[in-house]
């Protein structure tokens, strides 16, 4: 708080000192009317005192005012001085007061603000001068006659005091001071040279009119240079220098503003000083106009490069040459250049490649010639040429801007790279398989609309080819996913190297595959020929071997072909017949190709139906098993074969070979197969608790695809174990295709069960190439000679020898060996013949169900 008084009171001090010595220098000048001086600084002190530091400064400035005028007269009249220093700080209360309720700018930028102060100051001066003028003539310091002339010196002098000390101070800085004084020489060599100027005039210049000539044009302009210069305070000397001359030369009567009449004397000069300071108010506040607008531009420059600089997308501005103007850094990084190689160089050579060029050349020069922006304000997208010469997608818009008539064109431009390649990808999972890049059923769908669409024009076949992979399913089943992937991958890229680029290979999905044929010929014969050409092309590039994970495999497939021509059939009706033409050659054995004929439909709705109803009839116990016994060279039953039957509700018994490959392409072979394992094991069961059948044994078919699951040997044990069986009782018929498809999986199998007691029998031996080869390397404990051996055993000798030998090398590594198919005494007799023990046939019974095949058990076995 005291620090606070200290500092009050040292700047009260302050402003006394300053009043008291202005005050006093101002009436040390020349004086027109004794006591007034025409230049009386004070008034503009206070003023600026009262604006920066408040009204509290009064008591400063009244002490001043009191301290100056009493010492003009030694204090000899204290109460006229009293209420002149009364008149004094009232008169900057006025002055201060007007300016602020006008909301006055001290930065005087405005000519409002200059006037607003003129007449601020008048107002207040008016005062002033007019107490202090009235105390000095009631002390009888003035004589009354000369109170006009006085009041009016005092009034000017008051004003002057005003305009040309409260700018300089309300704008005072020691920024302005220190640069004033960085410039002092200059300042003081135009000051002086201006003054000298001014008294040359004033004395040597003989007539009035000539001297108020070169004032103005010579001593005004030198001011206003000053201004420009210098500034407002610089110029605020120079005027207070060249008005007190103007006064002196007026005092000593001489120069061009004295008169007889001290009245015009003081009018002129007041003019002419007030004139001067307003000239340089109004030449500072329009210089602080220009500063303003020009740190606007300079502030909105540097928003505007901030924005450029700091865009994400590069802008580019080119000239009405094309060549560069502007580059910022998103450029630089997206192009590769640097700002400055590429400035005044042209466009089209720095980023545009060359196939672009001369579209863009065209474009610019329309541009400019035509002013046409049919392109402008759009997003576009192109590629654009990085520095290294590399292409990438970006999107431009175009903007012009016309700079001082000068067409400027400003591009923004955005790498869409990671767009385009995020939009790939997209468009490649909407159409594209992802395992094999083939396109998918959606684009086929597409495709084939077109292709019919073309076919319609041209009158030119087409085909649909329909590729289904012949057990596909026992592959991944047998040896994984990942293997049935490398597999479909492999035929994919087999498939596409048969047909042409403009035909079209797509995979709807699993092992089907489907292949759209263009342009055959016009005529149906040849356009069939060109297909199955084809097809057959197809069939032996499937059927060549594949190396999946080193394990070669072969595969085989089944097509289906429906020839179209033009649109009468729709895209998916046209599916939908190489479909069922492709079913039609799974039918008909597989690895096969059948053109569509509308029996096809038919047969394939029987099938859908046949398969509904197979699941329908796993729930409903619609199956039954038959059993066809197996007798021994006394032809006394040892066992039967289990042989299943469907007592079809509708269509009464269905036999196996009627929906046994159906089953097992569907894979309900799976619950089907579990289920007759499971009828053989339940019996076996019962026959143990019956002495005279406890040794009867039960042959099973298995089928490839039950056999070929990895649970399999699981499953036929924990039968065994949940029915209590002894496992030597159970016979597994397996066909040589099941076994020799992955042989190191049959061996393992094969050797399991045997592990647990299971016999394993080799059906339909002899039918293949390699059934001798494996026989030493399987453990089966049987053989079955297929019964189109027995079936022409006594008329055919090869045949005969066949069965021979077959008994010959099954005895000789210790293999059971039964015939099947036996239907004649005949056939009996040379199969024992052989060597051949034990017999399955019609000769001794059909198959039949269990009740028909105990009693034939009874009566064969308990004969005698
Ligand atoms: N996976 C499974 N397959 C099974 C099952 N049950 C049968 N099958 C398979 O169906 C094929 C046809 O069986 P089926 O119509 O029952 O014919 C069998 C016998 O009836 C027939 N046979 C027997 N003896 C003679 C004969 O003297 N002459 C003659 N023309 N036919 C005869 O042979 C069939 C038995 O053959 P096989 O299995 O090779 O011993 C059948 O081949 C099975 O593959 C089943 O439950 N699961």
């Amino acid at each position: 708080m005291a620090l606070m008084n200290q500092l009050v009171l040292r700047r009260l001090l302050i402003i006394v000192a300053v009043y008291f010595i202005t005050g006093k220098a101002g009436l040390l000048l020349p004086s027109i009317a004794p006591n007034v001086t025409l230049i009386w600084l004070p008034s503009g002190i206070a003023v600026a005192v009262l604006m920066r530091w408040g009204y509290q400064c009064w008591p400063a400035i009244m002490v001043g005012a009191f301290l100056v005028d009493g010492s003009q007269s030694a204090f000899a009249h204290p109460w006229a001085y009293v209420s002149i220093a009364v008149g004094s700080t009232l008169s900057p209360f006025i002055t201060t007061w007007i300016l602020k309720y006008f909301k006055f700018s001290g930065k005087l930028s405005h000519i409002k603000d200059i006037a607003l102060m003129a007449f601020a100051g008048l107002a207040g001066t008016l005062v002033a001068a007019t107490i202090g003028v009235a105390s000095l003539v009631s002390a009888g310091i003035f004589p009354q006659e000369s109170a006009s002339q006085n009041w009016l010196v005092w009034w000017a002098g008051d004003t002057m005091g005003v305009l040309l000390v409260l700018p300089t101070l309300l704008n005072f800085s020691k920024n302005k001071l220190n640069q004033l004084w960085r410039e002092r020489g200059k300042f003081i060599l135009s000051a002086v040279l201006t003054f000298l100027l001014q008294l040359v005039i004033f004395k040597f210049v003989p007539t009035v009119s000539a001297q108020f000539m070169l004032l103005a044009f010579l001593v005004l302009p030198m001011v206003m240079w000053v201004t420009m210069r210098f500034g407002l305070m610089g110029a605020s000397i120079l005027v207070l220098g060249i008005s007190i001359i103007a006064i002196s030369t007026a005092a000593n009567s001489s120069g061009p503003f004295s008169h007889a009449n001290p009245h015009q004397t003081a009018i002129e000069l007041w003019v002419f000083m007030s004139t001067l300071s307003l000239v340089v108010l109004m030449i500072s506040a329009l210089r602080a106009e220009w500063d303003a607008i020009e740190q606007a531009m300079l502030s909105s420059e540097i928003k505007l490069r901030a924005v450029i600089d700091g865009a994400l997308d590069a802008i580019v501005t080119i000239d009405e040459n094309g060549h560069l103007q502007e580059f910022n850094p998103a450029a630089e990084r997206i192009f590769g250049y640097t700002r400055d190689q590429v400035i005044g160089r042209p466009l089209a050579e720095v980023m545009i490649p060359p196939a672009q060029r001369h579209a863009h050349a065209v474009g610019h020069q329309k541009f400019i010639a035509t002013g046409q922006k049919s392109i402008f304000n759009k997003r576009l997208e192109m590629n654009a040429m990085r520095a290294d010469g590399s292409e990438f997608p970006v999107e431009l818009t175009i903007t012009s801007v016309d700079n001082i008539g000068l067409p400027l064109v400003t591009g923004f431009i955005r790498d869409i790279t990671e767009r385009k390649q995020a939009e790939q990808e997209i468009r490649s999972l909407a159409f594209f398989d992802a395992l094999t890049g083939l396109p998918n059923r959606r684009l086929l769908q597409d495709r084939l609309e077109q292709a019919l669409i073309s076919s319609s024009r041209s009158l030119q076949y087409g085909a649909v080819i329909f590729i289904d992979l012949d057990n596909f399913k026992a592959l991944n089943d047998t040896r994984g996913h990942a293997l049935g992937d490398l597999l479909l991958i492999q035929i994919a890229a087999r498939l596409s190297e048969c047909v042409r680029a403009d035909d079209t290979v797509a995979r709807l999905g699993g092992d089907e595959f489907v292949l759209v044929l263009e342009n055959l010929s016009e005529d149906l014969t040849q356009s069939i020929a060109q297909t199955k050409q084809l097809a057959e092309k197809i069939q032996v590039a499937i059927n060549q071997p594949y190396y999946l994970q080193e394990i070669e495999h072969h595969h085989t497939s089944s097509i289906g072909i429906c020839l179209f021509q033009g649109v009468e059939q729709a895209a998916q009706e046209l599916l939908k017949r190489s479909d069922t033409a492709m079913y039609q050659a799974k039918s008909r054995g597989r690895n096969t190709f059948v053109f569509f004929d509308p029996q096809m439909q038919a047969a394939l709705e029987k099938r859908s139906r046949i398969e509904a109803e197979m699941r329908k009839a796993l729930v409903q116990n619609e199956f039954e098993v038959y059993y066809q016994p197996q007798v021994d060279e006394q032809s006394k039953i040892f066992g039967a074969e289990l042989l299943i039957r469907w007592l079809q509700p509708e269509h009464g018994l269905v036999m196996p070979m009627e929906f046994i490959p159906l089953a097992e392409e569907t894979g309900l072979i799976i619950p089907i197969g579990h289920w007759v394992l499971r009828q053989a094991c339940e019996q076996l069961r019962v026959w143990q608790s019956r002495p005279e059948k406890q040794h009867i044994m039960l042959s099973v078919n298995v089928s490839a695809v039950q056999f070929r699951q990895a649970g399999f040997v699981d499953e036929v044990a924990s039968l065994l174990v949940e029915t209590g069986v002894s496992p030597s009782l159970l016979k597994l018929e397996l066909t040589e295709s099941t076994v020799l498809d992955n042989i190191d999986d049959t061996v393992r199998k094969m050797v399991a069960l045997r592990a647990i007691g299971v016999r394993l029998s080799m059906d339909d031996f002899g039918t293949g190439y390699s059934s001798l080869a494996y026989l030493k390397q399987l453990p089966f404990t049987q053989v079955k000679i297929d019964k189109s051996f027995v079936n022409d055993i006594v008329e055919d000798a090869n045949d005969a020898a066949i069965v021979q030998a077959i008994v010959a090398i099954s005895k000789s590594l210790g293999i059971n060996v039964i015939a099947e198919g036996v239907e004649t005494k005949a056939q009996l007799e040379l199969l024992m013949q052989f060597g051949c023990s034990k017999f399955q046939g019609y000769y001794f019974a059909k198959p039949a169900p269990l009740d028909a095949f105990e009693q034939f058990f009874h009566k064969t076995n308990q004969a005698e």
